[in-house]
């Protein structure tokens, strides 16, 4: 388990991370959300130890990051933003650096590498300089380094950032099947990456925490939550359905024929507007109820607090 309390970091006169605080527990994906700058990978580099906090507690399966550094990273496999260092080595010397840095010997050393090398698909480029590696390529190797020693927490900073369509599928996948008691924390800006991998969600900006839960209840909050969309097959007059109780907005998209009614929270009145549809002969061909719209929600919780 994460226990992280009152967690802040400073950069001369700027707060990075401002008093976060927050427990994971065993079996937990947890996306971790915010604009540029919010303060996601500070936060990530002071849950691996690699950079110090100025205030706060970290505690990981109750050992402290203060006293116990080395214990923890034991625990944790971790992959930073950007490319790998030693980029003149290739990533087969790069993974057995790494095993060996992390205490693996022998056959369970071997046995490790080759799993890695095959979950990530690395055979084609395991003896050029990682410097040549593509951006996709480089990103696997930094992956395969933090899966090495089969950690029981992992902390993926973009772990599909610069990876082609198929490579996010397979990376998505890939954390999808990983033990169902590991910790998974992993920070995106792709927002369906949330609701496809996690069960939890924490979306800070400007270094404080402004969502903390799952994602259904983040989508929850979303003023499309309950809306109902229709299709039009030719422009009509849609004013009237403001009479319908429960209707608090109608917001029309008129590039695509459709038109977005918003609902208040609270209210089901899907058969109020079929029945108004009707009377009012609408030309509606399509109707669908929405769930919620995470990129509007995202942009109200975070719009305020660029820094
Ligand atoms: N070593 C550093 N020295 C000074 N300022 C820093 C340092 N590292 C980060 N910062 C600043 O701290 C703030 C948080 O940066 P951080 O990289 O944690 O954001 P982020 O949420 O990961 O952003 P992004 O989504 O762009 O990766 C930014 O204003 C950044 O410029």
């Amino acid at each position: 388990m994460i226990y992280v309390k009152n967690l802040t970091k400073i950069f001369g006169d700027h707060v990075a991370v401002n008093h976060l605080n927050f427990d994971i527990q065993p079996g937990d994906v947890v996306g971790f959300l915010g604009p540029n700058g919010a303060g996601k990978s500070t936060t990530m580099k002071m849950l691996t130890g690699f950079i110090t906090p100025d205030d706060g507690e970290i505690l990981i399966d109750d050992l402290s990051i203060f006293d116990d550094p080395k214990k923890i990273k034991q625990k944790i496999g971790y992959l930073p933003e950007g490319a790998p260092a030693y980029g003149d080595m290739t990533p087969l010397q790069f993974l057995n650096f790494i095993a060996a840095i992390r205490g693996l010997k022998g056959d369970l050393k071997r046995q490790r590498i080759s799993h890695v090398i095959n979950k990530i698909d690395l055979q084609s480029v395991l003896d050029k300089p990682i410097d040549n590696l593509s951006k996709g390529f480089k990103r696997r190797v930094g992956l395969a380094q933090a899966l090495l020693h089969d950690p029981q927490i992992l902390i993926l900073d973009e772990p599909t950032d610069g990876l082609d369509p198929n490579q996010k599928h397979q990376v998505r996948e890939l954390i999808q099947n990983l033990a169902k008691d590991k910790i998974v924390i992993i920070s995106t800006h792709i927002l369906e990456e949330v609701t496809a991998l996690c069960n939890r969600v924490m979306i800070i900006a400007a270094g404080q925490m402004k969502f903390n839960g799952t994602p259904k209840e983040l989508i929850a909050k979303s003023k499309y939550h309950n809306a109902i969309t229709l299709h039009l097959s030719y422009p009509s007059d849609t004013s009237g359905f403001l009479d319908v109780p429960g209707i608090l907005e109608i917001l029309p998209d008129r590039a695509n024929g459709k038109v977005t009614l918003i609902i208040q929270p609270g209210y089901d009145i899907l058969h109020e507007v079929n029945k108004h549809i009707h009377e009012r002969k609408l030309p509606v061909d399509t109707l669908f109820v929405e769930q919620g719209r995470l990129d509007q929600v995202f942009r109200e919780m975070t719009q305020g607090a660029e820094v």
